[in-house]
């Protein structure tokens, strides 16, 4: 398949859309939109029964819907889509294909890569992780000194650790009896703390790498194993404590890990789209094998809802065709993701890295810088109800617009008084107060109720006023579970592709990540002579120096 790579600027939909939105950006208001009656049914959508998405409270009328899926279909996203797809190598830079749909891939249809279908070995590590989670959740994996595991400390960092990290989080309520950790920071503050209560009879430590050489991890799995030696003596014990999870057997056996202990993946599995791969083993080993298929069956579930919705009804498609709209039309920088969920707390985080590593591009897809556009945004984001008494002061009066996410669950697995009914509540009044705001004569008619006497406080008036007109996307979903949870990541990769898509810029490499990998292993000797540094730009040395000083 020849790819197009468009440069999006260049389509007549771009253009249209332009004129469009000069035309009518201080137009364009919800409260106009919403006029019509049917706009809710028109714009949510259900999937798989369970998720709902409303996008309905968008600044977008059916002009700009039609121009933005124009924009997909000048810019190719059908051809794009196919090409990840069914394999094709879509991460040039890397010369990679990017699969991660093959390892949730229940269609008994073979997936190609250089002509191999890579599904026998993806079905063969799963089986692996199946047998292994099982015996040591059963306790029938036993430790050096004859006793079950009781706790599994996962040592990795950015894909090979917030993916696990947040899942594990997520899924809480459905948790076997063992114990997770994740240690990612190179702080030795965070192996330290997590080791205090543990017992290396009973621990067992997974090593999360896919290229088992970064810094941190390796820093981090060499003290888990000197801890463990230190009480376990004989190094054949590590057999039993320590196992892989790895792209590169090379590097794991020279680590001391047996290859049996290794559960592998591949290259064309993205660090940020591995939980669906064997660096998901901490995520079977917290929820029972079982369990962590039906996430990976609900990322399937969104994977055909993707791979075969038109794009008028296609959710990650709209979500990523929207967001592109804001990003580059209005020039909205940030998005935020806001989990009215306390399990789901890490959520944000994690597609902090998997939209901003892998949209955070300024080269095309040929090789050219690109100048006239915009791509990726800045994503963050807290759990409601926590966000609304920290920042959502700037997004409801601030000069600067953010179009939220709001994630909730109807049924929650914690049904304690009426906390639930008041977290939605501040859910569903939140998005209407985005959406709608508070206009001058309802803030006037509110005060003139209570008795104020208008005249005197004109000042404090224009305050309680809300512009409104701030868009965002509800997500409710019926509650969550391994396969809904597993949906909506796939959800938000998709909407990354979409957009990565019509950028014309590659969604699967991270050259920028890989330079401070460098750096750091440049400076390293440095810190350990005594000698003076000027090997730097000055403030570089100064700081170098100064550090030097005060440890000394
Ligand atoms: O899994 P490893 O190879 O240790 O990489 C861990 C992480 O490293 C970072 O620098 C990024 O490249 C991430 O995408 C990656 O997930």
């Amino acid at each position: 398949m020849v790819m197009k790579n468009v440069n999006p600027t260049t389509t007549k939909s771009w253009k249209a859309l332009q004129e469009y939105f000069d035309k009518s950006k201080s137009t364009l208001k919800l409260k106009d939109l919403f006029k019509d009656q049917d706009r809710f049914n028109k714009y949510s959508f259900t999937i798989g029964g369970d998720l709902l998405a409303d996008l309905s409270k968008n600044l977008v009328d059916e002009k700009v819907l039609k121009m933005l899926l124009d924009l997909a279909n000048e810019c190719d996203l059908k051809q794009d889509i196919e090409a990840m797809f069914t394999g094709e190598k879509i991460n040039r830079s890397e010369d990679r294909a990017a699969l991660h749909t093959a390892l949730r891939n229940f269609s008994g249809n073979p997936v190609y890569v250089d002509g191999v279908d890579v599904m026998p070995d993806v079905k063969r590590v799963q089986a692996k992780m199946k047998a292994f989670s099982e015996k040591v959740i059963s306790g029938e994996w036993k430790g050096y000194t004859g006793k079950e595991i009781t706790d599994v400390v996962n040592i990795g960092i950015g894909g090979s650790d917030l993916g696990p990290c947040m899942i594990t989080a997520a899924l809480t309520p459905y948790h076997t009896r063992l114990k997770l950790h994740f240690v990612s920071n190179i702080d030795g503050t965070q192996i330290v703390e997590t080791l205090k209560g543990l017992n290396p009879e009973t621990t067992m430590f997974l090593i999360a790498s896919k290229t088992f050489t970064t810094l941190e991890t390796m820093t981090n799995a060499n003290t888990a194993r000197d801890w463990f030696l230190k009480s376990a003596g004989d190094v054949a014990h590590v057999a039993k404590h320590f196992a892989a999870l790895s792209t590169n057997a090379e590097e794991v056996s020279k680590f001391g890990i047996d290859t049996e202990n290794m559960f592998e993946f591949w290259d064309w599995v993205g660090g940020r789209y591995s939980s669906w791969s064997a660096i998901g083993l901490s995520i079977a080993l917290a929820i029972g094998y079982d369990n962590f298929e039906q996430f990976l069956r609900g990322g399937y579930e969104m994977d055909c809802h993707f791979r075969n919705t038109p794009f008028e009804k296609n959710v990650p498609a709209l979500l990523g065709l929207i967001g592109i709209w804001y990003n580059n039309f209005y020039g909205f920088e940030t998005e935020a993701i806001l989990p009215y969920d306390q399990y789901m707390y890490r959520f944000a985080a994690y597609f902090q890295q998997g939209n901003m590593e892998s949209n955070g591009k300024s080269v095309d897809r040929d090789g050219k810088r690109i100048t006239n556009y915009q791509t990726g945004p800045i994503i963050w984001g807290e759990p409601g109800s926590n966000g609304q008494h920290a920042f959502f002061q700037l997004l409801h009066q601030g000069r600067k617009i953010v179009p939220c996410d709001f994630i909730a669950p109807a049924i929650t697995h914690n049904p304690i008084g009426d906390h639930h009914v008041k977290l939605l509540s501040n859910f569903f009044g939140q998005t209407e107060a985005f959406a709608f705001g508070k206009d001058r004569a309802t803030v006037e008619a509110e005060l003139a109720a209570k008795g104020k006497d208008l005249s005197k406080i004109q000042d404090i008036i224009e305050c309680q006023v809300f512009e409104g007109n701030r868009p965002t996307n509800s997500f409710l979903v019926k509650e969550i579970t391994p396969r809904t949870l597993g949906m909506l990541i796939a959800m938000y990769e998709h909407k990354i592709f979409t957009q990565g898509a019509i950028w014309n810029i590659c969604s699967f490499d991270q050259w920028g990540v890989e330079y401070g990998k460098v750096l750091a292993k440049k400076i390293i000797p440095e810190l350990q002579n005594d000698e003076v540094i000027a090997s730097h730009d000055c403030s570089t040395n100064g700081l170098i120096n100064a550090y030097k000083k005060f440890k000394a």
